[in-house]
């Protein structure tokens, strides 16, 4: 059997805050094949960028196993450690020139990984230049420094920076967002090229549920620190289950897909949500939920299979698997 790119089993990171320990990440368990894309979609605070910077060694955790390459990972690293295993790991982020350094010139960023990996400098120049050409960038950015290069550009080498070392897994958390739209396809398509040419597995953070369903074998929804819904990309997007994941595609979809048509009579109430604490108890989603009952509240869902390809983590998976046949 295939050992996973990574397995995550019961990882938490949890903060101080004022009202207590805020649960960024609270209990994840998931891994990730080797060769797949992986999407994680989620409102803003749930918990998306931290799970991947903990993936990524960016971030300690504060409970639970992460296991990267069959190898259990200390939980606070230091830089030697993280080094180690950035070969198998690599980020590409959202801000591309805060990723790059300013004083470096695009060449020397793009090698910068193959040295600390002990690669030769005629070597690493020489895989440095192909990787400029792949990204579609001429030559001669490869002399330039970062701030002349424009946003899209500056993603292109983030993107080559990641893929170069040749990682098991590329995290990309909204690799897109903050690029001109004109420009977003090209990355996605450039993204999608590369993970399949290399067969590296791939962690596609993002809020454009289009381009997760677009590019994801599996999709993850997070609330609140916690996974909810889990599976097939495309039944999924098709066959929402937990009250939450039909609410984010309700949310996200063209006006011609209402709520009501994904399951009926599930309009999510407007009630707003508190950052979750490490004390909570319950489903979190529960204030929030049309189908909630007082067992909702009492006692934390598990993430139990659907009758299509997910999982999902709902105690009242039952009436909503109902509410679907009957759509
Ligand atoms: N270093 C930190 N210290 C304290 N709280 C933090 C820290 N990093 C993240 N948080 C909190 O943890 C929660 C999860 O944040 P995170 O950025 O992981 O969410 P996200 O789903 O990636 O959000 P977004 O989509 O807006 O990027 C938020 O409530 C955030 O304020």
């Amino acid at each position: 059997m295939n050992v996973p790119i990574v397995q995550l089993q019961e990882l938490r990171c949890h903060f101080a805050n004022g009202d207590g320990l805020l649960a960024a990440v609270d209990g994840i368990n998931l891994s990730i094949e080797a060769g797949e894309v992986l999407g994680l979609v989620g409102e803003s605070g749930s918990g998306k960028s931290t799970l991947g910077r903990i993936i990524a060694g960016l971030q300690s955790r504060t409970a639970g196993d992460l296991i990267i390459g069959g190898k259990s990972m200390p939980r606070a690293y230091d830089r030697r450690q993280f080094k180690a295993m950035s070969t198998q790991v690599q980020m590409v982020f959202q801000d591309s020139y805060a990723s790059l350094n300013p004083r470096m010139t695009i060449l020397a960023s793009l090698q910068e990984p193959l040295w600390s990996q002990g690669v030769a400098a005629t070597a690493a120049r020489a895989k440095a230049c192909y990787w400029l050409e792949r990204v579609g960038l001429p030559q001669s950015a490869g002399e330039r420094y970062p701030h002349e290069l424009s946003g899209g550009q500056r993603q292109r080498i983030g993107i080559a920076r990641a893929f170069i070392a040749e990682p098991q897994l590329v995290i990309c958390d909204e690799p897109v967002s903050a690029l001109d739209v004109s420009v977003q396809a090209q990355i996605i398509n450039l993204l999608q090229e590369l993970q399949s040419e290399h067969n590296t597995a791939m962690l596609f953070i993002a809020h454009d549920l289009a381009v997760v369903r677009f590019l994801a074998t599996r999709t993850a929804v997070m609330y609140l620190g916690e996974i909810v819904e889990l599976g097939a990309t495309p039944a999924l997007f098709e066959g929402p289950r937990h009250p939450y994941t039909v609410k984010l595609l309700a949310a996200h979809l063209d006006g011609n897909i209402k709520e009501r048509k994904i399951v009926p009579h599930l309009a999510v109430k407007n009630v707003s949500h508190k950052a979750p604490l490490a004390t909570d108890s319950g489903c979190r989603f529960a204030p929030r939920c049309p189908l909630a009952e007082p067992l909702c509240s009492a006692n934390p869902p598990w993430l139990r299979p659907t009758r299509v390809a997910t999982e999902a983590a709902c105690h009242r998976l039952a009436d909503v698997e109902v509410l679907n046949l009957r759509k």
